[in-house]
């Protein structure tokens, strides 16, 4: 069988090529030619102008913000102020992370929950009505935390050295972003602006997955990632331009986030469904393949522990 430009998951002592442990069960395959791609199905919003997350924003945007978390749970953002370049040079890294020799890699999987870095090969049910039959998703993840000041890759191998550096400036940026998306967020549930920021610094967890889906001769057969919902509050995307891999599901429909120039995704996890009581949505998505690769790197944001209560003010007395 033809190699894959001689790409080797990190976890496998061959290089890559589709085989059954990839194939999805039937009535599971994703079914490409039925997705959407109406750019229009999933709102784009643009913050231009929106730079301190202390004033209130304009009525205009808070409402496109709230409408969007109530009925999509997943927006793009553009002008959020995370320079393109910089968004480039960050997407050219974690291409370069997974054209490291599989060996460096493979040295940095493992199943610690509290190692700095590692990666991961996904092998999960894709059908829960048979939780036994595990598939291998066509993807492979590094997993790190991140931090807006901290120095989190002080522990990263020298191999991931040119990566963290611009990871690391990344994030910061990315910290403030997250502030001004929350107080958004929360002037969209009635609240005050730091009301969302205040309730994750309790305990925040911060970790960031960069994802690869290498090409795929058959991508009817495969999943990059199953559909599933984000157990976090947020996740801030960039996707690499070209191959269409981000879908959503909405009103029974797949829907495909295709990449927008200079755009981040934006979407909801469980968490931010928990703490506005229901009004902002946690929204099922997916990850599918193509024939040319796709790398993304998706920036979460919550709180440590899962979330059992809704911020008080929102709960109806
Ligand atoms: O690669 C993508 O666009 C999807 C990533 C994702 O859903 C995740 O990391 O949870
Ligand atoms: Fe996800």
């Amino acid at each position: 069988m033809a190699h894959l430009n001689g790409f080797q998951m990190a976890n496998s002592d061959k290089p890559l090529a589709l085989n059954p442990s990839h194939i999805v069960p039937e009535h599971k395959r994703p079914q490409l030619g039925r997705v959407s791609h109406s750019a229009s199905k999933i709102p784009v919003i643009d913050l231009a102008g929106y730079v301190d997350e202390t004033a209130p924003a304009p009525s205009d945007l808070v409402h496109q913000i709230s409408h969007a978390c109530e009925h999509y749970g997943f927006f793009q953002i553009i002008n959020h102020g995370v320079s393109d370049e910089l968004c480039d040079r960050v997407l050219n890294e974690v291409t370069l992370m997974f054209q490291l020799p599989h060996q460096e890699r493979a040295r940095l999987i493992s199943e610690d929950p509290s190692e700095g870095v590692k990666f991961l090969n996904y092998s999960v049910p894709v059908d829960d009505a048979a939780p036994h039959n595990k598939v291998s998703m066509w993807s492979e993840c590094a997993n790190h935390i991140w931090h807006p000041t901290y120095d989190f890759t002080s522990q990263f191998p020298e191999c991931l050295r040119s990566y963290g550096e611009v990871v690391r400036e990344f994030s910061k940026e990315l910290g403030g972003l997250a502030d001004r998306l929350l107080s958004l967020m929360s002037q969209g549930l009635g609240l005050k602006n730091d009301r969302l920021k205040c309730r994750f610094e309790e305990e925040p967890s911060r970790r960031a997955h960069a994802n690869y889906y290498p090409p795929c001769p058959d991508p009817d057969l495969t999943l990059g990632l199953r559909a599933h919902k984000d157990p976090i509050a947020l996740n801030m995307l960039i996707q690499s331009m070209g191959a269409s891999g981000l879908q959503v599901m909405k009103d029974g429909e797949w829907i495909a986030i295709d990449p927008l120039p200079n755009a981040l995704v934006i979407n909801l996890g469980d968490q931010l469904q928990l703490l506005s009581n229901g009004r902002y949505k946690s929204t099922v998505h997916r990850a599918v393949n193509n024939k040319d690769a796709r790398v993304s790197l998706a920036m979460f944001y919550g709180l440590l522990s899962a979330v059992a209560d809704p911020i008080e003010d929102l709960v109806e007395v």
